[in-house]
């Protein structure tokens, strides 16, 4: 990607209310190319829901959200329905979602480590390999934007670290920008370049060490925040290399 600073997607003031509920409210967002961004935020925050109005999968209720033309995002979700009666390799899963050149798929599948699940039926996944299953599907689209869901649930600990290095081998590789929900914040920390803690509101925003510092994340996370310190610290100076600002 030629130039690292456009901006793909920019939120301005964006809110969203349901049954009389404010979801998500006043949030101003910008996504630039090749960045990669993590929301955070405790259960029920509005996480999931501004990753939707991001998506235009659902309108806002009040603020205005421009996508660069011709912006092609993939999107990994946080579920995925599907029918266990209905036996489905990955491979055909993958070719039906894709509708993409096989030599395509065989890359994609090279590059998330999936070959081996060729053959399986997606309904006996575990957690973990359905979740590279679900990237490989996002990044069949070419993306210049992947959006993902909480991409590390139901993965080890092991497979988190791994999971986190592939994105970030993927934006190397791809320069693709990388939007992302996450509860694992020690690990998060350290593979991002920009933290937006949302509570409904944006709380704070910022580098994830300023971030981490930060009094309302602080009261937010509590303890949580703490431990996640401890943890950070051993990462900096490796992020700070690799960091967009
Ligand atoms: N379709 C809907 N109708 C009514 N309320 C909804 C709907 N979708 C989500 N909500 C509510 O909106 C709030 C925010 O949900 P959302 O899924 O965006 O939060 P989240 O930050 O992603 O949470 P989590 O970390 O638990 O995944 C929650 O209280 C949820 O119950």
């Amino acid at each position: 990607m030629a130039d690292n600073r456009r901006t793909l997607l920019e939120l301005r003031q964006v809110s969203y209310a349901r049954q009389g509920r404010m979801l998500v409210e006043g949030v101003d967002l910008r996504i630039t190319a090749g960045e990669i961004l993590t929301l955070i935020g405790p259960n029920g925050a509005g996480k999931t829901t501004l990753l939707k109005l991001a998506l235009g999968l659902l309108p806002p209720t009040a603020g205005r959200i421009d996508r660069l033309p011709g912006l092609s995002i993939g999107y990994m979700p946080q579920r995925l329905h599907i029918d266990p009666s209905f036996p489905l390799s990955v491979k055909r899963f993958l070719h039906l979602a894709g509708h993409c050149h096989p030599r395509q798929l065989a890359t994609t599948m090279a590059e998330t480590g999936i070959e081996p699940l060729a053959g399986r039926a997606i309904q006996n996944l575990s957690g973990g390999e359905l979740q590279r299953v679900l990237l490989a599907r996002a990044l069949l689209r070419n993306p210049d934007l992947l959006v993902l869901d909480e991409p590390a649930q139901g993965v080890d600990v092991h497979g988190q670290t791994e999971l986190y290095q592939l994105l970030a081998d993927l934006r190397q590789r791809r320069g693709c920008a990388i939007l992302m929900v996450s509860h694992d914040l020690h690990l998060v920390m350290a593979a991002t370049d920009r933290v937006v803690c949302l509570n409904h509101h944006v709380c704070c925003t910022g580098s994830p060490e300023s971030v981490s510092r930060n009094a309302d994340f602080l009261t937010l996370f509590g303890p949580a925040a703490q431990h996640n310190l401890a943890f950070f610290s051993h990462d900096t100076d490796h992020h700070e290399e690799h960091s967009h600002g």
